[in-house]
């Protein structure tokens, strides 16, 4: 469980107001996706999350454990992969960094051993696990940034952009690994990503922060719903599309895209269609993606 209660970071003398009174409760078991532009406040909350940076002032507890005050208790809560893979020690091997970083969790090292195999196979590394990571790739580094953050099991894993760089296999791992920790072990996980098809697959819940302020906290389907475009509809038809219809047609698929005022009119539209003999192949109401919904969020509250 990780609680947020009016978080404020302001930096330097210019008093930028990096995250201004942010407060989020996230249970236990739940992935939630912290989303926002460039410069929202992401890393900046991530970091006084890790202990990192002091906060301004508001609270953070990871487990129960307030970070500032019960400091010590609250870091033994969380595994993170922080911006810059800044969590691994590039002088050491991939297999040394893993030992070292399990064993400082306390775990014994027939544990860590066990581990860091079943880690270090999973993401394509097992063969370079005695390289030194300073030699490795952006995308192995990040790996091993991955493992090292799981190598303990912690109970709060942060995350800030962990596919980035990753190729599309071990996406699909770091992906699985997330939906597993929250399913099975009840890992409670934050997550930043620029990569919105990530967060949506992921996601139970996601937050949205622009200029250091929440723009929204929602559970990612009445997210979703709550930009369902009520009036667009996309209707496929065998063939061509009769004069007068907009349509576009693709490897022999063709798309219309019909605007209503009331779903009742989309009644007509069939009808019309019928009328000239088109045979129908699919009628859907047009979702939005994340994508859409992040856009809409972030332009309007930059226009308010
Ligand atoms: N050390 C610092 N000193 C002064 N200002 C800072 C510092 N670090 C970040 N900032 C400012 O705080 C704001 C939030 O930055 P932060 O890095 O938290 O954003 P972010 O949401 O993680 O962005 P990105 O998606 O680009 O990584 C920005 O305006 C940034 O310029």
């Amino acid at each position: 469980m990780i609680e947020i209660e009016a978080l404020t970071k302001m930096y330097g003398s210019a008093q930028v107001r990096a995250v201004d009174e942010v407060s989020l409760h996230i249970p236990a078991g739940s992935v939630f996706g912290f989303l926002g532009p460039n410069g929202a406040g992401k890393t900046t909350t991530i970091k006084m999350l890790a202990g990192l940076l002091t906060p301004t002032s508001g609270q953070v507890r990871l487990g129960g454990f307030d970070v500032v005050r019960q400091r010590s208790a609250a870091m033994a809560q969380f595994g993170a992969v922080l911006e810059g893979s800044r969590n691994v020690y590039w002088s050491l091997s991939a297999w040394q960094n893993l030992m070292y970083f399990g064993r400082l969790k306390g775990l014994r090292k027939a544990q860590v051993s066990e581990r860091a195999e079943d880690l270090l196979s999973g993401l394509g590394l097992w063969e370079r696990r005695d390289d030194k990571v300073g030699g490795f790739s952006r995308g192995m580094q990040q790996k091993v940034a991955i493992a090292t953050a799981l190598i303990a099991d912690p109970p709060i894993v942060l995350l800030d952009e962990p596919t980035l760089g990753l190729d599309v296999e071990a996406t699909r791992v770091v992906k699985d690994w997330i939906a597993e920790l929250a399913r099975e072990l009840g890992t409670t996980i934050l997550l930043t990503s620029h990569q919105l098809d990530v967060v949506q697959e992921l996601c139970d819940r996601v937050a949205v922060i622009r200029r250091g302020r929440l723009v929204a906290d929602l559970p990612t389907r009445e997210l979703l719903a709550g930009f369902r475009e009520r009036d667009k509809y996309e209707i496929r038809i065998e063939g061509a599309a009769p004069a007068g219809f907009d349509a576009v047609t693709r490897e022999g698929v063709t798309t219309m895209s019909v605007r209503v005022n009331d779903p009742r009119e989309v009644y007509d539209v069939v009808e019309r269609l019928r009328a000239h003999g088109v045979v129908l192949e699919s009628l859907t109401q047009v979702q939005p993606d994340l994508e859409d919904v992040f856009l809409a969020l972030v332009n309007e509250a930059s226009h308010a």
